[in-house]
């Protein structure tokens, strides 16, 4: 369980009131009171999406302000999702929490076996992995389609029970936070450090990848009626594995655009689409721009892991670029430590 972490991490006190997702009009806003709020976006909202002043205060400053008291209860109110889960769930199939290396493609072992090996060169794994869209993601096997159909049908029986839930973000309204489910200590923690973190020390060294010592894992839904796509953004990652382990879907590629720190979320000229492929995981630099287009038909199911390094974010908070200030979480907080 994410609670019961020996090591303490954080959060950057900018998580309160940055970045709080606006749905309706694709765009991320911060928060530092109605004043400000005002003299910052009221010209957006009344050139570019015709909302009025009276609108700006009486629904949108109210939503932000009931996201930043969310996120200010969050650990509280994880804490007690857990427990309770913990407590009363009752799992459909058991063994989809322990990590069993027969869940896992060969090639992927494969794959994990060479970055251990003695002399691995990032060139030796290029000749494993496919390179994908621009600016170094790159996609390889990782679960069985076995496997992937066991954990589907146990996070849609977790989904239909009673248990407390909480999404993803504030992007993804029917994803499911898996540490809270129970995923951590048997799963989802052997998995990045046994498995993932030696691909991605070989990847991605600028991004701390041989000391990714922290995640944020979940499962994102799209379907017709529900969620369809993802605005462009980046994750509060230093590398994300991204896994489709459902594919009854038509649409959803994803696309990869310049990294946050270039300021615009705008393609480059080579830009190509992401297609999923069942069981396959595509691993990308979390400060990379990327967002998903709509799903057509079906019911689309990624495992998404925002992968952090204490070591590289203690020094910068990548989501507001500035020396982090860090205060109390639980669990894994967002990577940070003292
Ligand atoms: O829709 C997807 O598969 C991408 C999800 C994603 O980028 C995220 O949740 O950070
Ligand atoms: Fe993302």
């Amino acid at each position: 369980m994410s609670h019961l972490k020996t090591k303490k991490f954080y959060v950057c006190s900018c998580f309160f009131y940055k970045n709080i997702f606006l749905k309706d009009y694709a765009l991320h806003v911060e928060y530092e009171g109605d004043d400000k709020f005002i003299a910052q976006y009221e010209s957006v909202f009344t050139q570019k999406y015709s909302v009025n002043l009276e609108k700006l205060k009486q629904e949108i400053i109210p939503f932000v302000r009931a996201e930043i008291d969310k996120r200010r209860d969050r650990g509280k109110l994880c804490l007690e999702r857990c427990m309770y889960i913990e407590q009363n769930y009752k799992p459909l199939h058991t063994q989809v929490y322990t990590l069993d290396p027969r869940f896992l493609e060969p090639a992927f072992i494969q794959i994990v076996n060479y970055c251990k090996s003695a002399g691995s060169t990032k060139e030796g794994l290029l000749s494993l992995i496919k390179k994908e869209a621009p600016g170094r993601s790159y996609s390889f096997p990782v679960f069985t389609n076995e496997f992937c159909k066991l954990l589907v049908e146990e996070l849609e029986y977790f989904e239909a029970s009673p248990m407390p839930k909480d999404r993803p973000n504030t992007m993804n309204n029917f994803g499911l936070l898996l540490s809270e489910v129970g995923f951590d200590l048997r799963f989802m923690d052997p998995w990045r450090i046994e498995y993932l973190v030696p691909i991605s020390r070989l990847l991605y060294p600028d991004c701390c990848g041989g000391s990714l010592d922290s995640h944020r894992v979940f499962i994102v839904r799209y379907k017709l009626g529900e969620d369809l796509d993802l605005a462009t953004h980046f994750d509060n990652a230093e590398v994300t594995i991204n896994v489709s382990i459902g594919d009854v879907f038509e649409g959803g590629d994803l696309y990869f655009g310049r990294m946050s720190q270039d300021g615009t979320a705008g393609l480059p000229k080579d830009y190509k689409w992401y297609k999923h492929i069942n069981g396959t995981g595509l691993v990308h630099r979390g400060l990379q721009f990327h967002g998903a287009a709509p799903i057509t038909s079906g019911t689309r199911y990624n495992l998404i892991m925002w992968m952090r390094s204490s070591q590289l974010r203690n020094k910068l908070c990548p989501m507001c670029n500035s020396a982090p200030q860090l205060e109390e979480s639980i669990g894994y907080g967002d990577g940070f430590m003292l």
